[in-house]
């Protein structure tokens, strides 16, 4: 991964920090304005959810909030701290939308090497190595190379990578696509128990019954963040009767 970090310090984390804090973010391509003006706080211990058509920036929010890109305008913190910044890469695990692994090492030999850059080791390493694997349903292809993997297998491979040191955000790009539903069903069930136990997630999402299972959502549409609120506030708010519609209802258009 090449992360254009800065090690400098900056402020102390505070209990009270919110998660992740986005102030007046503006990203642009060339002449194109692809996030504008973007404000956004995720509390700690919250399932946020992003919703918006191809396009609309989600992706480009995400590598935003874990470091990967850099804002032309505006701040980006994560618990307090100035992103990016190479010491919190411990504290988030991140699943892209492309998967980053080795195709040519075994499952077992990629989680290996996660596991270093995480500072994980020895048996706890082992262990953490078959808890990830096992939530992903994929123990029993550990020492599979991942060339040999189907998609919807690298997709949980990654999933698992991002769950292995147990950290305290997992930001997750469109992480249940490609998986069947019975697998998505047990993946949104290991989410819900890793935030009962604390774990803020953000993520992207196509799939209005995954929306519905967020604490809260933040609507985007063409780089502007539309609303945000919990399922209930953004059926309200917008009289529908569910997310899909108040979705269209503000500003969200048409899905891809
Ligand atoms: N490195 C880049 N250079 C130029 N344009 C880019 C770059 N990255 C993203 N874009 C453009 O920014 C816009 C937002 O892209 P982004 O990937 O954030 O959308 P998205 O909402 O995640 O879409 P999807 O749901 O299809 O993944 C798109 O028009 C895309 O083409």
């Amino acid at each position: 991964m090449n992360v254009p970090l800065s090690s400098t310090s900056s402020a102390a984390v505070h209990a009270q920090d919110p998660l992740v804090d986005l102030v007046g973010i503006v990203r642009r391509f060339g002449d194109r304005t692809v996030l504008d003006d973007i404000s956004l706080r995720v509390e700690r211990g919250e399932l946020f959810g992003l919703l918006g058509p191809s396009g609309s920036g989600k992706t480009t929010l995400i590598k935003l909030i874990t470091g990967i890109d850099k804002a032309d305008k505006g701040s980006v913190r994560m618990l307090g701290e100035l992103m990016p910044k190479l010491s919190m890469l411990q504290r988030f695990g991140y699943m892209a939308q492309s998967d980053a692994l080795y195709n040519e090492l075994t499952a077992r030999e990629n989680l290996i090497f996660f596991a270093s850059l995480y500072g994980l080791k020895g048996p706890h390493r082992n262990k953490r190595i078959q808890e990830a694997m096992n939530i992903v349903n994929l123990l029993d292809h550990l020492n599979k190379p991942v060339s040999a993997y189907s998609g919807g297998m690298k997709r949980r491979l990654s999933l698992a990578i991002s769950l292995l040191h147990e950290p305290e955000l997992l930001v997750l790009d469109e992480p249940t696509v490609g998986i069947d539903p019975v697998l998505r069903q047990s993946i949104w069930k290991e989410l819900g128990a890793m935030r009962a136990k604390g774990t803020t997630i953000i993520l992207t999402t196509h799939v209005m019954d995954e929306a519905e299972k967020c604490d809260r959502l933040g609507l985007i549409r063409d780089g502007k963040l539309t609303a945000v609120g919990t399922p209930d506030e953004l059926k309200q708010s917008s009289g529908s009767a569910t997310i899909e519609e108040a979705f269209i209802a503000l500003g969200g258009g048409a899905e891809k």
